[in-house]
């Protein structure tokens, strides 16, 4: 069955750095793709986002329609969006993530897809809203808010996704089969690098062995790009040891390797990969710090921490780590 593009209707909401990125490729689709904004709603609004990318170039990417409240976004189509993109930073030490979409996400026929870091994220948007489909993904796409409504990127983008269920042995149905191909279809035409992935919970380890390790060495080198990270031997050592205490935990929890190569290759994979990057990046938890904003170091760090108590498993690195990240998100907080 061939869905067309344009009789889809989606609804993006938290349109900052990723957002904004999968917004514009969704819409290159052919998609039709609002967007709720916050901080920067008047310049979205006026101008729409400049985007300047390495793989897909330079554009300007004016949404189809720009609200400043998912209750405004929802009563623009009373019938609900096909699917709404939650790419919000996610923040569950400071409020149930899920609240945010409380006044859009009200139609079942709504699917909500997740464009978000972190372990243990799904549970708050499943509690929430048990009868919409909910679909979880792994973003591959250093991108940045340079200024309001001015967006950086590196490389091509890819998403990983699958649908989210509560236990793994439940099965998929042929109609969120249906919804999961139509999706990687519209993600493929706007040039995403778009995988179903059978183990998704797999994948969104992988993907907090990259965060667990840039993120907060970043963040405590006080604002350091990848490139500086990777030539100082120090911490890229210390990215290399934070990395596999993760690798440990997660394989412990998901009961499998988390690659099918030898995960002990994973963290220099990981580090040739960023070496092989057109432009060095800054993790999104370090523009945050920078910004005095909450950091995701519940999700990203200390989810992974708890696990590795619940095992037994010793996770020394990550543990300083956190300490020192928790306070600084004090301070800032308190500030
Ligand atoms: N940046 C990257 O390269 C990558 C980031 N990720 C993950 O993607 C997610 C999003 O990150 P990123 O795009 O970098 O973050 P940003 O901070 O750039 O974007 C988040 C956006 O959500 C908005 N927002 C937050 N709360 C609300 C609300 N209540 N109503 C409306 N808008 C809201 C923010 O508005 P405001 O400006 O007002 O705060 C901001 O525009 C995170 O989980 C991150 O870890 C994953 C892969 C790569
Ligand atoms: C891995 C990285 C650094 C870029 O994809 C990221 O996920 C982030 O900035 O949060």
């Amino acid at each position: 069955m061939t869905i067309e593009a344009t009789q889809k209707k989606i609804l993006l909401v938290g349109a900052g750095a990723v957002g904004s990125i999968y917004g514009w490729r969704l819409q290159q689709a052919g998609c039709s793709v609002s967007v709720v904004c916050r901080s920067n709603y008047k310049v979205v609004k006026e101008s729409g986002f400049q985007i300047d990318s390495t793989f897909y170039g330079k554009d300007s990417f004016k949404p189809n329609a720009v609200f400043s409240s998912c209750k405004q976004a929802a009563e623009e189509l009373p019938e609900g969006y096909d699917f709404i993109l939650v790419c919000t930073k996610i923040l569950p030490d400071i409020l149930n993530p899920a609240i945010i979409l409380k006044d859009c996400a009200v139609n079942e026929k709504s699917t909500i897809v997740l464009i978000q870091n972190g372990i243990g994220i799904e549970k708050y948007y499943a509690e929430m809203f048990p009868s919409n489909k909910l679909i979880t993904s792994i973003a591959h796409v250093f991108t940045k808010q340079v200024k309001t409504g001015v967006i950086s990127q590196v490389d091509q983008a890819s998403l990983i996704f699958n649908v989210f269920k509560q236990n793994p042995d439940q099965i998929i149905s042929e109609e969120e089969n249906i919804i999961l191909e139509e999706f990687k279809d519209f993600l493929t035409r706007g040039k995403v690098n778009a995988k179903i992935e059978e183990n998704i919970q797999r994948e969104r380890w992988v993907k907090i062995v990259w965060n667990i390790s840039i993120s907060p060495v970043s963040v405590l080198t006080v604002g350091s790009n990848t490139r500086e990270l990777l030539d100082c031997p120090e911490t890229r050592n210390l990215l290399l040891e934070s990395m596999h205490e993760a690798i440990r935990v997660g394989e412990a929890v998901i009961n499998k390797p988390l690659t099918d190569t030898p995960s002990t290759e994973l963290p220099k994979q990981i580090l040739d990969k960023v070496d092989n990057l057109p432009e060095p990046f800054y993790p999104s938890m370090m523009i945050d710090m920078q910004n005095k904003r909450p950091m995701e170091i519940q999700v990203i760090v200390k989810n992974v921490i708890d696990y590795a108590n619940n095992l037994n498993i010793n996770v020394p690195i990550l543990q300083t780590m956190y300490a020192l990240l928790a306070l600084i998100q004090k301070k800032n907080l308190n500030n």
